[in-house]
């Protein structure tokens, strides 16, 4: 059963109502990941492992204010709760990302679990969120985060390999690029865009990456409240390897969920082949 290929998975986004209270948004997320379980068994025919998703950030509200006091080391409270229900719903999840306190720095990390709660991959967002448009939002993350120096890809029993990047990542094509050439048929977004570059670049970004890589792409967000410092976008989506939203929340708390076909990426991918086109003599992409 282990070997077995699978050419099909159940993805269920949980776009978390997130709040200033550690333990309630722990507590919370807890009982959300469970009722995404349940609900990606019900909703599916088959017997198929789900992926859980939770958005960036979602320990802790998403500020540079707040990283510092909210951090913890991994593993720690956070990543064992994230362990033990990852066991005991007998899912993979991709635990959003928290404030991550490591050596003396803090960085934005996401940790990935398997259906018996071992951590598969710790990833730190490796492009800092630092933008500045005048009269709308100043956001640098870099005044107190370092940047991760790894790419995120982790793989699921039968082969199945995934991508992950988190939120700003999704604006540099080259990571999902390189995650797509090694392999990646999903690449998948904890992510928290805002009130001014969400209705601009949220799905937007999401097609195009999913276009450039004939890819599924999965991109979580908080549910929106328009009282935190920092008020996310929502929205949070599956965008197929053809380009389409496959299914998109609102901006109020959901979980949402659907089949992820990886033969309808082979059979995009077949019928366009910009993936065997490429010119490498006037251009290459350089894994470092
Ligand atoms: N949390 C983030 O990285 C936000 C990214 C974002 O909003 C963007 O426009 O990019």
């Amino acid at each position: 059963m282990a070997n077995r290929v699978i050419n099909k998975i159940r993805i269920a986004l949980i776009q978390l109502a997130v709040t200033s209270n550690k333990d309630n948004n722990l507590k919370h997320a807890m009982s959300m990941i469970s009722q995404a379980a349940m609900k990606s068994r019900a909703d599916s025919a088959d017997s198929i492992t789900p992926l859980v998703v939770l958005p960036e950030c979602f320990n802790s509200p998403y500020g540079t204010q707040y990283f510092s006091e909210y951090a913890e080391e991994i593993p720690g409270k956070t990543t064992q709760m994230l362990s033990q229900i990852a066991k005991e719903e007998k899912i993979y999840l991709i635990g959003g990302s928290i404030p991550e306190k490591r050596e003396g720095k803090l960085y934005n990390t996401a940790t990935v679990y398997n259906p018996q709660g071992e951590m598969l991959l710790k990833y730190s967002k490796c492009h800092l969120f630092d933008i500045d448009i005048p009269g709308k939002i100043r956001f640098q993350e870099s005044e107190v985060l370092s940047p991760g120096n790894q790419l995120g890809m982790f793989e699921m029993s039968g082969g199945l390999k995934i991508g992950l990047g988190i939120c700003y990542d999704i604006r540099f094509p080259e990571l999902s690029l390189l995650l797509a050439r090694k392999g990646c048929k999903l690449l998948v977004f904890p992510g928290a865009f805002n009130m001014t570059t969400g209705p601009a670049h949220w799905e937007l970004l999401q097609r195009g990456r999913a276009l450039d890589n004939q890819s599924y792409i999965a991109a979580c967000s908080p549910a929106r409240d328009t009282k935190a410092t920092y008020t996310a976008w929502g929205h949070s989506s599956v965008v197929d390897p053809w380009g389409d939203v496959i299914i998109k929340a609102e901006e109020t708390e959901a979980i949402i969920c659907t089949d992820i076909d990886l033969d309808r990426v082979d059979s995009v991918r077949q019928q366009i082949p910009v993936q065997t086109q490429k010119r490498n003599d006037i251009y290459q992409l350089k894994d470092c």
